[in-house]
């Protein structure tokens, strides 16, 4: 019987089997961040271990560096801590760390892309649940725990318990400003927050093939909320054309070597699936969120719901409670909740291509009075390219803070954070209680919905700014 693209990457990896255990697996990259590794290499220190491969293994500082005076000593202790202790760890055992001020730094899911490290057929693992974001490339994405970080950094593997193989399968093309973000929050809202539990789901069909690497990994990232293990998209020459001459992709006989092996990982014809869903693409809209997880969305022309019109006593109470931390009556249109931030950023989308589409919604135009607008690239090399494009400037000039790289108001983490009762509409992707902020209400949006939202004030997609001051140029 024919294999899929997970169990094809997953067969490749498998150093030990034996009945009744898990299979070990070779990891080919390893990241890590300051939250999930101090404990990690305290063990190695306690056990007098080494890391087995510094080469595999790269660090970068994301969730508690700050966004504005990164020269500055760090105010908060403990995120001060965090980091300075990620900085002796690397130093001391030998890996490769991007700092706050570093060129390369960033969100740990965006640097490991644009240096060409994440790469189709690899098996990939980090301390942080949105790991699953790499599977856009073809590789087989893992978040991890703590000690499965130690057990990374001493011998490269890692037992892991078999999976379940969904397909999703988006057939058709996307309407017109119908983005990625769109399409996986549409995605959680139809399979639930629970739905791809235990499984490694394979994005696929039309729509997925002519999706950017970047909106890919949009869709990749999100697959975490819909309680996946992974997200995967087969390699195809999209994602060849973007890891062409990245600094750490194969070159010369070496790529070619590399593009005719990443190019048998796709799933074969008869392969089975333990499980399939089908999604008219052309049926989306762009989607926002109303409750308190990734699943309570609808399409923006809609209401928030009625929590009495779900059935499940579970899902019921679900959504009473969310309405009523959110401060939302069941029946407003969704187009008429005001917001007091905007936050375009985090690694869901805080990549150039987002950048520049909130960039083109918001030229000519201002961001409505009372509003803050956050945009913070997902990483240092983003910012310089968004800098050359101009598109500082633009957010800048229509009355939004441009931020220096990281997580910023994804998690409140660092000093960017929502204040009690504040409502926002943010690109990243939770919004359960307190996930911005003790207190804070967000709404999960696209960079598109989020830029006009900024315009309005109120949650809008582009599409509702036509009496709104013209573009002088889009
Ligand atoms: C802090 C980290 C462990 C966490 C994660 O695992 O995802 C964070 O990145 C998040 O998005 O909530
Ligand atoms: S940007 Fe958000 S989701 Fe991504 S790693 Fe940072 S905190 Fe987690």
């Amino acid at each position: 019987m024919g294999r899929t693209l997970a169990e094809k990457v997953w067969d490749d990896h498998v150093v030990r089997r034996a009945e009744g255990e898990p299979d070990l697996l070779f990891i080919d990259l390893h990241l890590l961040h300051e939250v999930t590794s101090p404990q990690a290499f305290d063990g190695l220190r306690k056990s007098g271990r080494a890391v087995r491969r510094t080469d595999l293994t790269i660090a970068t500082e994301d969730h508690n560096t700050p966004t504005l005076d990164i020269d500055k000593p760090i105010a908060d202790p403990v995120s001060r801590t965090q980091l300075e202790t990620l900085r002796k760890n690397c130093a001391d055992f030998g890996v490769r760390l991007h700092s706050l001020g570093d060129d390369e730094q960033g969100v740990v899911h965006v640097v490991g892309p644009q240096l060409g490290l994440t790469q189709p057929g690899a098996t990939v693992v980090c301390g942080d649940s949105h790991t699953s974001t790499h599977g856009a490339f073809g590789a087989l994405a893992f978040g991890i725990g703590t000690s499965q970080v130690e057990h990374v950094l001493a011998t490269q593997t890692l037992p892991m318990a078999p999976f379940r193989t969904m397909a999703i399968t988006v057939e058709g093309e996307l309407p017109d400003g119908v983005t990625a973000k769109d399409l996986i929050l549409a995605i959680i809202a139809r399979i639930g927050t629970g739905g791809g539990q235990g499984y490694v789901i394979e994005y696929r069909g039309e729509a997925i093939e002519k999706l950017s690497m970047e909106a890919r990994m949009t869709i990749c990232n999100m697959s975490i909320e819909a309680g996946a293990r992974a997200g995967m998209i087969a390699p195809d020459e999209t994602t060849f054309a973007y890891l062409r001459g990245r600094d750490h992709a194969p070159s010369g006989a070496e790529w070619d070597e590399a593009v005719a092996y990443w190019k048998t990982l796709r799933t074969d014809e008869d392969a089975v699936f333990d499980h399939e869903v089908v999604i008219d693409a052309a049926a989306l809209a762009p989607f926002v969120t109303w409750g308190t997880n990734p699943g309570q969305g609808a399409p923006l022309s809609a209401a928030v719901p009625d929590p009495q019109q779900y059935a499940d006593p579970s899902e019921r109470l679900a959504a009473e409670k969310a309405l009523e931390y959110m401060g939302l009556t069941a029946g407003t249109p969704l187009r008429d909740i005001s917001v007091d931030t905007v936050f375009v950023g985090s690694c869901t989308n805080g990549r150039i291509e987002d950048l520049r589409s909130a960039a083109a919604v918001l030229q000519g135009r201002k961001v409505a009075d009372g509003v803050r607008m956050l945009v913070v690239p997902g990483s240092v090399r983003v910012a310089l390219q968004a800098v050359q494009e101009g598109l500082d400037k633009v957010f800048t000039e229509a009355g939004a803070e441009w931020r220096h790289a990281g997580c910023s108001m994804c998690l409140g983490m660092n000093p960017d954070q929502l204040a009690p009762g504040e409502r926002s509409a943010s690109t990243s992707n939770r919004n359960f209680e307190g996930r911005q902020g003790k207190g804070g209400r967000t709404h999960l949006v696209s960079p598109q919905v989020a830029a006009a939202t900024a315009v309005t004030g109120t949650l809008a997609s582009p599409a509702d700014l036509a009496g709104v001051p013209v573009p002088v140029e889009v």
